[in-house]
């Protein structure tokens, strides 16, 4: 599976820049690309295709779609909502190339359409929107028909993934030159429908940029997916130790334990803070006092169940204190955010930490408030890694996994069926699983990641979810998609 390459306007803007005289022009480029896809989304829809186009370049994009449209027949409706004298100067000769084919109008004639494409806004959305804009977003999304969003759907922030502070709900985006994070987390995947990227002649370009994130695919930590040699015992493959289920609070811990032994780790021990013997549905598990498992294991994950008592606190010391590798979820965030001291103390590990917050516990983390994390996850995600020198996932739509020198990753399976309780638990298990079997902090936060929200959606696939997904229920599916994934790839 390719690599896709993410890039934010910043950069995209530096791209443009450099290639501004190009032949045949970008915007020339982007306007074929969007025609030839409206062309089969508007293929056997009765009305005419509404063409939106705005103040700025994205409006001159539509613009030469329309143009395009015309010339292969179709008669679209061209409602143009800005200045001509003001349009910057490639969309200005758009309009006045569209000009001699058709005309504009300046408000929605009232009859029925095919195929409506949003060219209002792009990546140069500046401000929160106002009127007009706002009653004409609200009818194109009360609009029942195919919606194709040129570059990004408008009012949506390319860079963010949020609204401002709405955005047109599209079936179908097309947008240029590279990806763009906003388009794959928090309200970006509600609002961009299918996606394509057209890269207008300029993947040479993008390939070679130093800032770029990437979407998490298997590529990403295919090296370390290896199948099994049959001369191997339990040791060959890790003790993972799971610290946390504190009184009332045990099943977080046993549902963690559960899927690090799924997920491979030879053995795995749970250091419960409430004391109970056994589990009765998954008897393999080994049910320690906290000290003992941490002594026992190869790989930590504490925070599922751990509740936040001075014991949680110590022991989270303990962990922290040792060389292995040690996945900090949960409590066991809310003490690091409590208990500065700890949060040093981190930073300064000689082996590798993992953290996992939500937007809640990131917030906590940072001394913000959640929606200053969730504002801008990707800034949120690699500040928490830069000053806890570790790896991160912030979850949520859209996870974020970034690295403390700055590498940041967009995570697009899973569904909405990962939001239910235990699921996070369920993740801090993979990832202690997958350090256990040697994987490093990167790949495993980044196979974890990845395995979690496709065992979501192969539930959704097979009729499960995404409503009523139970987390234990995403520990089958994705060690079925982890043995594929180990055979495929040898
Ligand atoms: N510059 C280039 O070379 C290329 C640009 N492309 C297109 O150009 C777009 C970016 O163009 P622009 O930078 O002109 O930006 P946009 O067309 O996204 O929007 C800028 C215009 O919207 C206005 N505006 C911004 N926020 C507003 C708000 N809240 N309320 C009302 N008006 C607001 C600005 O004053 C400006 O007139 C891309 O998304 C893409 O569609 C593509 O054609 C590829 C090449
Ligand atoms: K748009």
């Amino acid at each position: 599976m390719a690599t896709q390459t993410l890039l934010r306007s910043e950069t995209l803007r530096e791209i443009e820049k450099t290639h501004a005289i190009d032949q045949p022009p970008l915007m020339e480029r982007a306007g074929n690309a969007a025609a030839k896809l409206a062309l089969k989304l508007q293929a056997g829809l009765s009305g005419p295709p509404l063409i939106l186009a705005g103040p700025g370049n994205n409006g001159g994009d539509a613009l030469v779609a329309a143009r395009v449209l015309k010339a292969c027949g179709l008669d679209p409706v061209v409602v143009f909502l800005g200045h001509a004298d003001k349009l910057p100067i490639d969309a200005r000769m758009a309009w006045e190339r569209w000009s001699t084919a058709g005309n504009c109008r300046s408000d929605i004639p009232a009859r029925s359409y095919g195929l409506v494409v949003d060219g209002l806004f792009g990546i140069g959305l500046a401000r929160s929107l106002t009127e007009p804009w706002l009653s004409l977003i609200a009818r194109i999304n009360a609009y029942r028909g195919p919606v194709l969003a040129i570059d990004c759907p408008s009012g949506l922030n390319a860079d963010t993934g949020t609204l401002n502070p709405v955005a047109v709900r599209a079936t179908h985006t097309i947008t240029f030159i590279s990806h763009k994070p906003g388009l794959l987390t928090l309200d970006g995947p509600d609002h961009c429908g299918e996606v394509t990227v057209a890269d207008i002649g300029l993947a040479d370009e993008v390939n070679a940029q130093q800032t770029a994130g990437f979407i998490n695919n298997p590529a990403l930590f295919a090296a370390s997916l290896l199948p099994r040699q049959r001369n191997t015992h339990k040791g060959t493959y890790g003790s993972a130790a799971i610290i946390g289920g504190a009184p009332t609070m045990a099943g977080a811990a046993l549902l963690a334990g559960r899927a690090a032994l799924m997920l491979g780790a030879g053995r795995v021990f749970i250091g419960m803070l409430e004391r109970i013997a056994v589990d009765h549905g998954q008897p393999e598990l080994m049910l320690k006092s906290p000290a003992e498992a941490m002594t026992l294991a190869t790989a930590i994950g504490i925070g599922p169940g751990l509740a936040q008592s001075d014991e949680a606190a110590n022991l989270l010391r303990r962990s922290i204190e040792t060389v292995l590798p040690l996945v900090i979820d949960a409590d066991a965030l809310n003490l690091l955010a409590a208990h500065p001291v700890l949060a040093r103390q981190i930073a300064r590990r000689s082996a590798a930490t993992l953290l996992t917050p939500h937007p809640a516990e990131a917030a906590r983390l940072l001394g913000g408030s959640v929606e200053t994390v969730q504002a801008d996850r990707i800034a949120s995600a690699l500040e928490l890694a830069q000053r806890f020198h570790a790896c991160v996932v912030l979850k949520g739509c859209g996870s974020i996994i970034a690295t403390p020198e700055g590498r940041w990753f967009i995570n697009t399976t899973g569904n909405a069926g990962l939001a239910t309780a235990g699921s996070g638990d369920v993740l801090t298990g993979f990832c202690v699983a997958l350090l256990a079997q040697g994987w490093t902090v990167k790949a495993a936060a980044l196979g974890a990641t990845w395995l979690h929200g496709t065992a979501a959606d192969r539930l959704v696939d097979d009729g499960e979810g995404s409503i009523g997904i139970a987390a234990g229920e995403l520990i089958a599916p994705a060690r079925r998609v982890f043995n594929r994934l180990c055979v495929t790839s040898a």
